[in-house]
């Protein structure tokens, strides 16, 4: 039987891929734009066309236009560390119980903060969030596709910074390329020789060997990775090294990385045993909620609670939690 929707957003739910500067609503937008003296259109619908994904994407490159419009207002500690909190604060309405957050420091420069100076900001509201509303949270730091390795190496650096907490991950996100994971080998060795955890964007350009390269470089999760399912020789490579893939239908169909709802590949890659999970990518940009995400999967797909429950287990097991937050939790996810 087809689970309500009510049904869907009680489940507990563990998001391991949402952006920060896609995922601020609405009402909170518009007092970072006060805050940073910038206009922005007073009525809601004109607004919206600005903060999501135009309906004429046809790449990732259109999908990423609204970041440029929401980047000048998150230039302070105290609009980072709002836009945190506002997030956790929907991962509550979702009922999501642990969320890994994350965002490019380098993008949040321009009003003079220092890379450690937005981590802060943003783990600061993390933290507020999970007081008020009891959603654990982790952030991930993304390095840009486009910037230079010694740029990325600088976000790297930042994992060795012992008074930043709740850190938990590294992420290479933005434009994508095919075969742009060896531009970053030695970033990304250091990555694993430093032991932190890896997820890289890859497999969204219809460009399935990125993310296979992303694999043999440490990456043990995969933004996306949809591509790989013109790849199926290699699922059992994916399955025997328990890579997860974080997957978003909302976003993955905006940025034309699978062109139809019909082809969404996520019940055959279940089917098959490769580790799925569901996430919102950008909860604002892609105008959704991890809860539509659920909805839309049930009805694509007629998946029931056992196919979610497991999927919300492949997610608690994929994640970057510290073991405390892993103890916390496990009787909510693993049964
Ligand atoms: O789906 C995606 N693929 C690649 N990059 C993305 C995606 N969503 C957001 N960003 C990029 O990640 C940056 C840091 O959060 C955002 O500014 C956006 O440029
Ligand atoms: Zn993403």
């Amino acid at each position: 039987m087809c689970l309500s929707r009510t049904e869907l957003n009680q489940l507990p739910k563990i998001e391991l891929h949402c952006h920060l500067d896609g995922s601020i609503s609405m009402a909170t937008i518009r007092v970072l734009a006060e805050k940073a003296g910038i206009s922005i259109p007073e009525a809601d619908e004109a607004l919206r066309l600005k903060i999501t994904a135009p309906e004429s994407a046809e790449s990732l490159l259109d999908y990423l236009a609204p970041f440029d419009f929401v980047l000048p207002m998150l230039q302070t500690q105290e609009a980072l560390e709002l836009a945190a909190y506002d997030l956790i604060s929907q991962a509550k309405a979702d009922h999501v119980r642990y969320i890994e957050v994350r965002f490019a420091p380098t993008l949040h420069t321009a009003g003079g903060l220092s890379l450690e100076q937005v981590v802060v900001a943003v783990t600061k509201g993390l933290a507020k969030g999970e007081a008020d509303f009891a959603v654990k949270s982790n952030a991930l730091l993304c390095g840009m596709r486009h910037e230079s390795v010694a740029t990325v190496m600088t976000v790297v650096d930042l994992f060795s910074k012992g008074e930043l907490t709740h850190v938990a991950g590294f992420d290479l996100a933005g434009g994508e390329a095919d075969g742009y994971v060896s531009g970053f080998t030695s970033v990304l060795e250091t990555v694993k020789e430093r032991g932190i955890p890896m997820t890289l964007h890859a497999g969204e350009c219809g460009c399935a060997q990125n993310v296979m390269d992303a694999i043999k470089l440490g990456a043990t999760r995969i933004g996306h990775g949809v591509a790989i399912k013109d790849m199926p020789d290699k699922w059992a490579e994916l399955i025997d090294k328990k890579i997860t893939l974080e997957m978003a239908p909302t976003s993955n169909i905006q940025t034309k990385a699978i062109d139809k709802a019909e082809n969404y590949p996520f019940k055959t890659l279940f089917d098959a045993g490769v580790r799925v999970t569901i996430n919102t990518d950008n909860r604002t940009v892609s105008d959704t909620t991890l809860t539509d995400e659920y909805v839309k999967l049930a009805d694509w797909l007629g998946f029931d609670e056992a196919v979610f429950r497991q999927v919300a287990r492949y997610a608690f097991e994929a994640s970057f939690m510290s073991p405390q937050q892993r103890a916390d939790l496990a009787d909510e996810f693993i049964k």
